[in-house]
């Protein structure tokens, strides 16, 4: 079972339009409403190659409510830990020439709600495989928190993948994750200065055990204990690439509890990747993107 963490839960709403009137009236051709967040897409991307797993993280409010009430209704598995304040929501705005993110902040979160989610976490380490922790963090969460949640991880044996930016990335490392999962925008502000393969070394010199950067349709460079790997893309895969990252850390949980080689990981990876921004909404990839890119993926 691979467990996925999504501390800062959303009900992601997604409005389709043609292109948007910044300051006029918009009418949206398109809404879908459905339970997000990093750790749930990652869940659904699981779920749907057939992989048994659980979604954990915190979820409170009427909003919270809707995100379980989402999960049960797709028969993703879920044991969230129970908050007072009300979750968030994110919207996206999918344009033909892009997408546009308004992602609110999320609950107030407290000390004793936290470490009621770390002791039942803790608790299901037991039965994990693999822990995939992603996503912002709700205010009141220390911003160390990955670090801890991909150490108790270890202590259990488990191996980790943290997909997180800001300060939760920069603390990321010293919970020694197996992976960490930067776009090369994330790792640039965690590791200024240098390029992508100083700042995935610099995290690795601090406690990761390898550093997968995402590129957009720049492919994947991944710095392991392995050696370096670049993942290049035969093509440009058009549509919305909000949830990308998430397909893409689905594929390398895969190969991480397949213990696949690392270019077969990576390339499963890219191509889940490509195959989400096929894919109108957060969290689902396009099985024929994905089908005719995987074999085409060049891996150096
Ligand atoms: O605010 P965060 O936690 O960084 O990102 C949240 C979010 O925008 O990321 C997903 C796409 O990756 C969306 O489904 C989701 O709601």
């Amino acid at each position: 079972m691979i467990i996925t963490v999504t501390l800062n839960a959303a009900l992601d709403v997604t409005y389709e339009v043609p292109s948007v009137d910044w300051h006029g009236v918009n009418r949206v051709g398109g809404v879908h409403r459905r339970a997000g967040g990093k750790g749930v897409n990652v869940a659904r991307v699981l779920a749907a190659l057939g992989q048994e797993v659980l979604v954990t993280g915190l979820a409170g409010g009427p909003t919270g409510q809707a995100i379980e009430h989402d999960l049960r209704a797709a028969g993703l598995p879920a044991a969230l830990t129970g908050v007072a304040a009300d979750s968030r929501t994110t919207l996206v705005v999918s344009e033909a020439r892009g997408a546009t993110l308004f992602n609110e902040p999320g609950p107030e979160v407290t000390a004793a709600e936290l470490a009621a989610f770390t002791e039942q976490y803790t608790s299901l380490l037991a039965d994990a495989d693999a822990v995939v922790i992603s996503g912002s963090l709700p205010r009141g969460v220390p911003a160390d928190v990955y670090a801890t949640l991909a150490s108790l991880a270890a202590g259990a044996g488990v191996p980790a993948i943290v997909d997180a930016d800001g300060d939760p990335l920069r603390h990321a490392p010293a919970g020694r994750p197996a992976v960490v999962k930067p776009n090369a925008e994330e790792l640039a502000r965690a590791v200024p200065g240098g390029t992508p393969a100083e700042g995935a070394q610099a995290l690795r010199a601090r406690g990761a055990e390898a550093v997968v950067v995402s590129m957009g349709a720049d492919g994947l460079l991944a710095v392991t204990g392995e050696g370096t790997f670049r993942a290049r893309m035969p093509y440009t895969v058009e549509g919305n690439p909000t949830g990308a990252g998430d397909s893409l850390v689905a594929g390398l949980a895969l190969g991480l509890v397949e213990g696949s080689p690392w270019p077969d990981r990576l390339r499963r990876a890219a191509a889940l990747g490509a195959a989400a921004v096929a894919a109108p909404v957060a969290g689902d990839f396009d099985g024929d993107v994905y089908a005719d890119i995987h074999p085409q993926i060049i891996i150096t």
